[in-house]
């Protein structure tokens, strides 16, 4: 069901620090910052040959990722996320074999402007997924 990688997401605590790090010593394609309040993070989008990585730091109180980096104030690898052509198929399949969707299990508009949802990193071997439909 589960189809390309398009991101991985790096938690970081200072945004313009680590995209200046991407952008430099890596020398890779680093996008603008894009804000996203409905999220709670502030994400920039590095650009690879063959999929994404997430910067993001958080934006507002009570952003998910505060926590995390509550845990990990330098940072660290928050979620991968696979695309999938329908979301809401891809949801009643997981939840039918017993994962835990995130949130009310409605999905809503992600970075790239299409729908995602998120599986409780304790159902995956302790890694935060999040599912986006292409
Ligand atoms: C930009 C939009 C979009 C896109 O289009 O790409 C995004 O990527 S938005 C990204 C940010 N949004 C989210 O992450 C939404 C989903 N996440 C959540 O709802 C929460 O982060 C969470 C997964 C429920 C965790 O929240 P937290 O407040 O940290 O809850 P707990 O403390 O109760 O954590 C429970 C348990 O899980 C462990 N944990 C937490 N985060 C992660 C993680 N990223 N990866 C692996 N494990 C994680 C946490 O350590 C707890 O474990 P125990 O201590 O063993 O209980
Ligand atoms: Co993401």
């Amino acid at each position: 069901m589960i189809g390309r990688l398009n991101h991985v997401a790096i938690a970081v605590p200072d945004l313009k620090a680590a995209a200046a790090r991407y952008a430099g010593g890596l020398g890779a394609d680093v996008g603008a910052p894009i804000e996203l309040p409905e999220h709670g993070v502030r994400v920039i989008f590095v650009t690879l040959p063959n999929t994404k990585i997430e910067l993001m730091e958080p934006l507002g109180p009570g952003s998910p990722i505060a926590g995390f980096l509550e845990k990990s104030p330098a940072g660290g690898m928050h979620h991968v996320c696979y695309e999938v052509e329908d979301i809401l198929a891809a949801r009643d399949r997981l939840v039918a074999t017993g994962a835990r969707v995130l949130g009310d299990g409605t999905p809503k508009t992600g970075a790239h402007g299409t729908p995602v949802l998120f599986l409780h990193p304790k159902d995956f071997d302790g890694c935060l997924i999040e599912i986006e439909q292409v």
